[in-house]
């Protein structure tokens, strides 16, 4: 099927007072062209990030089809040095393998100890830092990571939230970008931040029916493109091509909002997992009633937090 999709918007040559002032405030997704990256964008291939990138070891997802499944959980997590996972990456057919000649890869890099500490390729890659610049549109002290993202080519990424904003840099290889926005949540069956909808260009719709409502936006980012991914936006990536990512992620709350032992940027702010505890409480409470109050009371529940949470603001 054919979906309707509204293009993201792009826009060459950006300024910072532009982005700070006109565009961020807009919270859409946006795709920036032309931003200086650094050398990254020709330097950083195949050859040169096995070498300069070193022989660290990093752990991956790897699958034996390219639509990783998080429900059937179709992939394993392994380990390679880096220079490998690189070229194992950038091959179609490979002659050492986990569990098949045409595995996929995916690497999503992670801190020194990936319980306490945020990627940041800056610390983990020292090597590689010169040839990369952040687009300087957020201050420093809002910056939380900076991630490799490196996949074989045809991987596709599951439909997912992050909590925090977002540049997504396409350093090398060609990507297409589904997005979904956060006012659509209730049309993607989530299963935590991620959507229970693998198929998004096929979907069983007798399954679910509800997610031909969500609006789907859409990119295709190549080398050299920034997609601007406001916090809460869904996503899911598929990579054309072998391609090498970075994406930073930086706070646009204050600090005190974030989840202080979140280090993957994906753990939902204090405030709202205190909320979801306390409904928890509140259904277990309403669970004391027989079905008929139940039902009744849950449906008033459902129109008072309509009437005093939802924001007028939005379409
Ligand atoms: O491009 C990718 O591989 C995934 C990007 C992503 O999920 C992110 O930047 O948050
Ligand atoms: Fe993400």
């Amino acid at each position: 099927m054919a979906w309707q999709s509204i293009p993201v918007a792009r826009l060459e040559g950006v300024s910072q007072e532009q982005f700070t002032q006109q565009l961020y405030p807009q919270r859409k997704p946006l795709v920036l062209e032309g931003i200086d990256l650094g050398a990254c964008t020709s330097k950083w291939t195949v050859d040169y990030l096995s070498q300069v990138g070193g022989k660290k070891e990093v752990k991956i997802h790897v699958a034996a089809v390219a639509q990783m499944d998080f429900i059937s959980k179709n992939f394993v997590y392994r380990t390679l040095p880096f220079d490998k996972l690189v070229q194992r990456a950038a091959e179609e057919k490979h002659e050492e393998f986990f569990i098949s000649e045409d595995e996929k890869y995916y690497l999503r890099s992670l801190g020194e100890d990936p319980r306490k500490d945020v990627a940041d390729i800056r610390k983990q890659f020292p090597l590689l830092e010169g040839d990369i610049k952040f687009p300087k549109f957020f201050k420093e002290e809002q910056f939380f990571s900076s991630v490799f993202r490196i996949s074989s080519p045809g991987l596709q990424l599951w439909t997912h939230y992050d909590v925090m904003d977002n540049f997504l840099i396409q350093v090398t290889g060609k990507k297409r970008v589904v997005l979904f926005s956060p006012r659509d949540a209730q049309y993607l069956y989530l299963s935590g931040t991620k959507s229970e909808v693998l198929n998004i260009d096929n979907p069983d719709l007798a399954k679910y029916p509800l997610f031909c409502k969500a609006r789907r936006y859409e990119c295709s980012l190549k080398a050299g493109d920034v997609l601007f991914i406001p916090a809460l936006w869904f996503h899911n990536v598929i990579s054309e091509e072998f391609g090498v990512g970075v994406n930073v992620f930086w706070k646009h709350l204050p600090s005190e909002c974030y989840d202080k032992t979140d280090t993957y940027g994906n753990k939902d702010p204090t405030a709202a997992s205190r909320a979801a505890q306390i409904l928890d409480r509140a259904l277990k409470t309403l669970s004391e009633l027989p079905e008929e109050y139940r039902d009744f009371y849950a449906r008033r529940m459902v129109l008072h937090i309509q009437d005093k949470a939802y924001s007028k603001n939005f379409e």
